[in-house]
């Protein structure tokens, strides 16, 4: 990301003469996890000098191939999916795989080589190794199903600790019907879930496909979006915003309610506040069951009761109505609108949505207001393909009243609908703060107070986290200051906190935005931050809310569990037991931590190895997934 230029931050730190937090108090930085590598990556750049370049951080995306264009060939004259030909095709494209780094750097030894595919070295020097999951059969979306959907999301929490981020690869037709349906099967999302695919086959000599994965993969490799997208012709839009709007067109999707959650131009430029998070400190979980006893019905001039009071026959149990202009419908038809009050009496939850690409329902016409009086719950600027998914996905809920269904069907769950403008944030740039600052600095366009922004808020954060300042970040997030961007090191607040141990500071965070998956510029997160200071209640929490260590971090652990076990480093062993680290995972020379102790004869450790052990058995027994 560019950041704007022609601040200069000498005067900047001037012009902050009474700053309320130390600025000169660095944060805390970690000492990182031992480098230690199982697989050699100091390789030579294969297409610059043959000095060996620095290791690279790499990300672990999973790419899911369920079908779509992007894997389609010609038969017969006409487009269907082509089966295991994906992978080797990527393969020979240099753009989006770097065979001899694959080879130098032992990632075929390590993973298998069967689907595991490499991108070059990206711009902020990272690698993202991709996996390839095809689906069989691979399906033009017309042929997909809620199932379709379910199975996606269980998926992706089958391998959700292994992965840093998630490309769906998927038809353009019902797209933003699965991305509106992940977006709320998806509860406390973590990370990105990127859905794309194109509008030409991949296979072609000129097509869409190439650009669409490679942007997806940079960015659910380099970002913690935790969101459901759709990524399609350089944008980022938030899934269950978007919709299919040009079946001739390269640009085929447009997010008409909201603004796009990123642009990949020349730099890709996140738009962070517009991102949504998931504020909790729960655990990610995927509800994969949805009703099938939902439907869409497009209100026309002229529809008769008989089709309406057809439509709405058991077992229909919801529909989303899309109606005209701002929800209205004619207030001239009784009997229509009776077959409408009917309905709602007998339990059916209708949802009001506007025909329009643009725009909210509200009722501010007569003809809008009698579908209030029907019962109808108004579904704000919401998209029909995500009003129809919420639909299902409510329905399906099984603990919960009919009325709790209407409540939650009314409330924004996953950013699918604008809130009211009362509750709207304060930019940061209207503060007051930012504002003394420009004036005293002489500067007023939009991108340098934005640069002020990004410059500052980030550090201060992370100085207010490090005394565990609550009061601060309250009001440095009244200010519209986002408290999870990281500083120049990819040091966030909550990794700060963490490494502090101020629980109720890192509790805040995680109500506020924060993410236990950043990692700062040594790969670590705030859970190795914990671990390594020894912070036992803040691992718990970390823990409880999905943090996890990468597949790197777990096989290092052997070593570490080894070198505290011989020590006597009980307390150690704990910690690491807890954040989820294998007691049995060996360390560089083969033996486990149980095996090192017994060989040194240590008795008392080697019991307390065993006990540690089964009550982590037991803690991940107690902890299995309960849903929301
Ligand atoms: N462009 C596409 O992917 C269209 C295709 N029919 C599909 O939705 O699978």
């Amino acid at each position: 990301m560019a950041a704007p230029s022609c601040i200069n931050l000498t005067s900047l730190a001037r012009a902050l003469s009474q700053p309320t937090l130390n600025l000169n108090d660095s944060p805390t930085r970690s000492i990182p996890l031992s480098k230690c590598r199982r697989r050699k990556l100091s390789i030579c750049n294969s297409t610059e000098s043959s000095e060996p370049s620095p290791i690279a951080p790499e990300a672990q995306v999973l790419v899911i191939n369920t079908g779509g264009t992007i894997g389609m060939t010609l038969h017969d004259q006409v487009l269907a999916p082509k089966a295991n030909a994906f992978v080797e095709s990527l393969r020979k494209l240099p753009n989006l795989h770097d065979e001899y780094y694959a080879q130098q750097s032992g990632l075929y030894d390590y993973y298998g080589s069967e689907n595991i595919l490499v991108l070059p070295l990206s711009e902020e020097k990272k690698r993202i190794v991709y996996t390839i999951m095809e689906y069989s059969p691979l399906l033009d979306s017309s042929n997909m199903t809620t199932e379709d959907w379910g199975k996606i999301g269980k998926d992706i929490e089958e391998n959700y600790e292994n992965y840093d981020g998630f490309v769906i690869l998927h038809g353009t037709d019902t797209m933003a019907y699965t991305a509106s349906a992940l977006s709320f099967m998806c509860e406390h999302l973590g990370k990105p879930i990127i859905v794309t695919g194109s509008q030409v086959p991949i296979y072609e000599m000129r097509n869409d496909g190439r650009a669409n994965l490679l942007g997806a993969l940079l960015i659910a490799g380099h970002f913690v979006i935790p969101e459901v997208c759709l990524y399609f012709y350089n944008n980022l839009y938030r899934g269950n915003r978007s919709t299919k709007v040009d079946a001739g067109s390269f640009k085929a999707f447009s997010s008409p309610n909201l603004a796009p959650l990123a642009c990949a131009e020349v730099d890709i430029i996140i738009n962070w506040d517009t991102v949504w998070r998931a504020n909790t400190t729960a655990k990610f979980h995927v509800s994969p069951e949805m009703n099938r006893n939902v439907g869409l019905l497009r209100l026309f001039p002229g529809i008769t009761s008989a089709t309406m009071k057809a439509f709405l026959q058991p077992p229909m149990e919801g529909v989303v109505l899309e109606t005209y202009g701002s929800g209205n419908c004619p207030d001239n038809r009784p009997r229509l609108l009776a077959v409408l009050k009917k309905a709602t009496n007998d339990g059916v939850i209708i949802i009001n949505c506007t025909q329009c690409l643009r725009g909210t329902v509200s009722a501010s016409y007569a003809t809008g207001k009698v579908l209030m009086d029907a019962g109808l719950i108004a579904g704000g600027d919401m998209t029909p393909e995500a009003a129809l998914s919420k639909l299902s996905y409510v329905l399906a809920k099984k603990d919960i009243t009919l009325d709790a269904k209407k409540k939650m069907m009314a409330r924004n769950l996953r950013g699918e609908m604008s809130g009211n403008l009362a509750g709207a944030k304060l930019c940061l740039s209207d503060s007051r703060f930012i504002q003394v600052i420009a004036k005293s600095l002489s500067i007023s366009c939009k991108e340098e107070l934005e640069a002020i922004r990004d410059a500052l808020t980030p550090p201060l954060a992370c100085a207010a986290a490090k005394i565990g300042d609550i009061e601060a970040l309250e009001a440095l997030k009244e200010m519209g200051s986002n408290l999870f961007l990281a500083d120049y090191d990819g040091r966030t607040p909550l990794h700060v906190a963490a490494c502090e141990g101020h629980l109720k500071a890192v509790k805040y965070l995680l109500s506020h935005g924060a993410t236990v998956y950043a990692k700062d510029r040594y790969g670590d997160t705030p859970l190795c931050n914990a671990v390594r200071f020894r912070h036992k209640e803040v691992v718990k929490l970390l823990r409880k809310t999905g943090a996890h260590f990468s597949r790197d971090k777990l096989e290092e652990a052997g070593n570490e569990l080894c070198s505290l076990a011989v020590s006597g480093d009980m307390e150690g062993l704990e910690i690491w037991s807890l954040a989820g680290a294998d007691l049995n995972q060996p360390g560089y020379n083969g033996q486990s931590a149980i095996l090192m102790a017994e060989a040194a004869g240590l008795l008392e450790m080697v019991a307390f190895l065993h006990q540690l052990k089964n009550k982590s058995e037991g803690i991940e027994f107690i902890a299995a997934p309960t849903g929301q």
